[in-house]
């Protein structure tokens, strides 16, 4: 359950009353996601999802957020639509959080994606890339490379009561990485937490994407990086280059990977491990009294990176050239 703030029946018919999609007939908390609070809300218009938008999102950048999705869906993306109020505005503010209603979408999230699920999830990234080229706002990744430090700075003195000898595993790759991060990629819009709990399957196809509020503009290939890490290892940890294989020939089906985009994968995908290491970190050290919420393990993805730091090269990814 990812319930931070808690909306009132009062609250709720307020905010509702902006909306023409008729009165609230329930309002669930939902379990899934770390990020904001999310509901699901059966209104007399249909099904939606009302999120309230929590500590790691700027309100400044929800404009970005929800017109990307907007953008995207223009373009055939099966992406949440946000509902727009009576006054043609997309936000609003509920319980003093800001906050939208967006579409429901049909389909579940695959606990263990296969080797289909990861083509479709490929073809999908693709497409969101090359879609994303024409969205004309931009923002950049408040979670790329140069917050890392800061983010590290934050858990720095604690990090080994999680694991011992964290702390030295983690200076130790934020050197190598600003060393060898890599310059002069293609860059464009990218969703940035693209894991199997952000994307819906109706069997082993693609019913929709959602939670784009990581979503920025970085490195196309960094994006790739991600998908590796959250769909490519299997339960014990061991790198499946077999799904990686089937998610490069789907993706590249949409946008081939350049010669530089090959040569830096491995880099990028030790950073996304470790970006993804650090914002774990933070909130395993730091759960808000009183949360809902039940924080992803860190030590998940130090293993990921462990792993990583073994891997030679791109082919070693599943990226057959
Ligand atoms: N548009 C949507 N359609 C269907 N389910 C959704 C939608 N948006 C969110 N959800 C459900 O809510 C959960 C949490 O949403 P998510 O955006 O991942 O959380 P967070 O806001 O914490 O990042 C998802 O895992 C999914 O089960
Ligand atoms: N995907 C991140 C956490 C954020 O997940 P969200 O979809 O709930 O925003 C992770 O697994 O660390």
């Amino acid at each position: 359950m990812a319930v931070y703030t808690d909306v009132t029946d009062a609250d709720l018919t307020a905010f509702l009353s902006q909306y023409d999609i008729g009165r609230a007939r329930a309002l669930k908390g939902i379990a899934e996601g770390v990020e904001n609070s999310n509901f699901l809300l059966h209104a007399g218009a249909g099904v939606y999802i009302l999120t309230l938008y929590e500590k790691r999102v700027d309100e400044n950048n929800l404009p970005f957020f929800l017109g990307l999705m907007e953008h995207l869906a223009r373009h055939g993306l099966n992406c949440p639509l946000p509902v727009r109020n009576r006054s043609g505005g997309a936000l609003g503010r509920i319980a003093g959080r800001p906050a939208a209603i967006v579409t429901f979408l049909e389909g579940v999230s695959a606990t263990r994606p296969n080797e289909d699920q990861c083509a479709a999830l490929g073809e999908a990234l693709g497409r969101l890339h090359v879609a994303g080229a024409d969205f004309p706002l931009r923002r950049p990744n408040s979670l790329g490379l140069s917050a890392w430090p800061d983010l590290f700075g934050e858990v720095s003195a604690r990090a080994d009561e999680v694991q011992p000898g964290l702390a030295d595993l983690i200076a130790r790759e934020l050197i190598f990485l600003e060393r060898n991060w890599p310059t002069g990629l293609p860059s464009g819009i990218i969703h940035a937490d693209m894991f199997p709990d952000n994307v819906l399957f109706l069997g082993d196809a693609v019913s929709g994407v959602i939670d784009f509020y990581f979503a920025c503009v970085d490195n196309l290939a960094y994006d790739a990086a991600v998908c590796l890490n959250a769909w490519c290892f299997d339960k014990d940890q061991a790198y499946d280059s077999q799904k990686a294989r089937a998610f490069f020939k789907a993706y590249e089906r949409v946008r081939p990977l350049t010669a530089g985009e090959a040569e830096a994968l491995c880099v990028l995908a030790r950073g996304a491990a470790l970006r993804f290491t650090l914002t774990r970190l933070v909130d395993w050290l730091n759960v808000p009294p009183g949360a809902l919420v039940h924080p992803k393990d860190p030590r998940e993805y130090v293993r990921k990176l462990q792993v990583l730091q073994t891997i030679g090269g791109a082919a070693d990814l599943g990226l057959i050239r």
